[in-house]
């Protein structure tokens, strides 16, 4: 692990990773094995999560088609220098932003969606110029396996590595220094990622999980409400980091939202659930137990069959919820729905706000202020009003949790600033001391006086009157020095551009004489002080 952590390092010292052309290879080389190993790919995912090509495709391989489009498309904007506002005493030199790369990242994704959650942050690892490991879920093996076999023909194998294994790999993964870690999975390992992190003071980003409640408002079209949620807490077999994990609603609803979600379950998978094709399976035993029992004392008002041998869990609701039973304890990553009731948004916005800060927060309501209140008097990653998971989608929205559900964020821009290190530079000239002995000892009562006017911008109306006075004098020896042909503005830039530089000394003047005050002029000089 050392050896291929070094080896990474290496490649990455050699600046080989950092050219723009160079990473827009690298990301069409990337689309291009999604491209043509599709097939492979799909058939990896469908076998990992017993799911349809055609799901594998919509739910994965479409989310990465899009992020690697999205970095082609505004990589050159994104790592340019972004120039930054200046104040008085930095004027006349440059200052910008620039974006680099922080070095070797190590991606950890998790299984339920295997294909996303590593390929996603390693196009934003490649965009931004770094090397990068990914450990793929030893849970998803076929995924795991597929991207073992084919990221080394495609990409530069110096740069990019992947490091199958279960827990012994990760662990020794983690004994390693990074220059970033990216997690994604349940907080308890998020834990054991942050503290190995915290030895080498490497940064991390967590994607954990939760419990994202979705309120339900009694102005609300139940029709579409219900079709939208079925959709997001079944897809997947509820194993969605940001499905909704229960409904919280005024206790007179409940009835009517089991009798849709039901109907919606019949549209969406026929009578047959087992057959359907868009209804996949617990990922392995040990969670399909951890569901089961999660279901034990409550009322199930739809669904609750089960097949332990193909790990089979019908979509499912549960009612009258007690809120401190078990299934309200733990995110459920599975396809149980309970219901809790509660009197009103208040209480609503009380009970999430009772709980851990959930990764995503869900509202339906035809009443947009409504929306707005839940959304200002509480906290999650994110948000979706009127629909779920659609947020995840859109890729100029952060997507990451807060509090216990994670931190940083990632996806389009926000992938790249996270692998990023936003550099300030300040690039100064050898000329100005005169200006410079205002910081230089020994200090003075009248030196941080204009260390405020030059900083905080503390005008004094008399020092601010002998500045003007000072810059028109400096104008007019310059316009003497170089007489102005004609009254066109163009050529009076010009004969000051030809006047480069002039140092005007005050020193003379009884209010900057002890500073040592002078004016440097030039072209940009006397535009910036005749706005003053
Ligand atoms: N915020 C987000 O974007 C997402 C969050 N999740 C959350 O992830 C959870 C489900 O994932 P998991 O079952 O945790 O996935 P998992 O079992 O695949 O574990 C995630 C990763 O952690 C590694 N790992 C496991 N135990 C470890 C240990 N003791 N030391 C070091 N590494 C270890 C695994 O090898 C794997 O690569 C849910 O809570 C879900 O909400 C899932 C997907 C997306
Ligand atoms: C016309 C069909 C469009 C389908 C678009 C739906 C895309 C849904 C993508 C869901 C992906 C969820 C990934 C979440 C992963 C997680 O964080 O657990």
């Amino acid at each position: 692990m050392e050896r291929q952590v070094l080896r990474l390092r290496q490649a990455f010292r050699s600046g080989r990773s950092r050219p723009l052309r160079f990473r827009l290879q690298q990301l069409e080389a990337l689309r291009r094995m999604v491209q043509e190993r599709e097939k492979e790919i799909l058939a990896a995912i469908a076998a990992d999560l017993s799911k349809s090509e055609l799901n594998a495709y919509s739910h994965e391989v479409i989310t990465i088609l899009g992020e690697i489009d999205f970095m082609l498309g505004n990589l050159p904007e994104l790592a340019s220098a972004r120039p930054a506002k200046k104040n008085l005493l930095t004027m006349m030199d440059e200052a910008y932003v620039q974006p680099e790369p922080l070095g070797v990242v190590l991606i950890i994704g998790a299984w339920n969606y295997p294909f996303v959650l590593t390929m996603q942050p390693l196009v934003g690892a490649i965009a931004a110029g770094n090397a990068a490991i990914v450990k793929p879920s030893e849970l998803s093996e076929n995924t795991a396996k597929i991207l073992a076999e084919l990221l080394p023909q495609y990409l530069d194998q110096d740069l990019y590595a992947i490091v199958n294994g279960g827990i012994p790999e990760t662990t020794e993964l983690l004994k390693q220094r990074f220059d970033h870690i990216l997690y994604t999975g349940n907080t308890a390992v998020g834990k054991i990622v942050m503290e190995a992190a915290a030895k080498h003071l490497t940064p991390v980003t967590l994607e954990l999980g939760g419990k994202s409640p979705c309120y339900i408002d009694r102005d609300c079209d139940l029709d579409v409400a219900c079709r939208r949620i079925a959709w997001g807490k079944y897809m997947n077999c509820g194993q969605t980091c940001i499905a909704p994990d229960y409904i919280l609603c005024e206790a007179s609803l409940q009835n009517q939202i089991v009798q849709k979600i039901k109907e919606t379950v019949k549209d969406f998978y026929g009578e047959n659930i087992k057959a359907s094709p868009d209804y996949e399976r617990i990922i392995n035993l040990r969670h399909f137990k951890r569901l089961q029992s999660l279901l034990k004392g409550q009322k199930i008002a739809f669904g609750g069959e089960m097949d332990e041998a193909t790990r089979y869990l019908a979509p499912t609701i549960l009612t009258d919820v007690d809120p401190n039973s078990k299934v309200m304890q733990e995110e459920i990553f599975g396809p149980i729905l309970p219901i809790v009731s509660v009197k009103n948004v208040d209480e609503a916005i009380n009970f999430i706000n009772d709980r851990e800060k959930p990764l995503a927060l869900y509202v339906f309501s035809r009443n947009n202020k409504l929306i707005k209140r839940v959304i200002d008097e509480t906290s999650s990653g994110g948000v979706t009003g009127n629909d779920v998971i659609m947020h995840f989608t859109v890729n100029s929205l952060p997507f990451g949790g807060v509090g216990a559900s994670g931190m940083g964020a990632y996806h389009g821009k926000y992938s790249f600033d996270t692998f990023s290190h936003q550099r300030p530079c300040l690039l100064k000239g050898l000329k100005g001391e005169s200006v410079n002995k205002l910081r230089y000892p020994p200090n003075s009562e009248s030196k941080v006086s204009w260390a405020k006017f030059f900083l905080l911008k503390q005008f004094n109306k008399g020092r601010l009157g002998m500045l003007l006075f000072v810059c028109l004098v400096a104008v007019a020896a310059v316009i003497v020095k170089h007489p102005v042909r004609s009254r066109n503005p163009d050529s009076v830039q010009s004969s000051l551009r030809d006047a480069d530089l002039v140092d005007f000394p005050v020193s003379s003047s009884p209010c900057l004489g002890d500073t040592g005050v002078s004016c440097q002029l030039n072209r940009q000089h006397l535009e910036v002080n005749f706005l003053w």
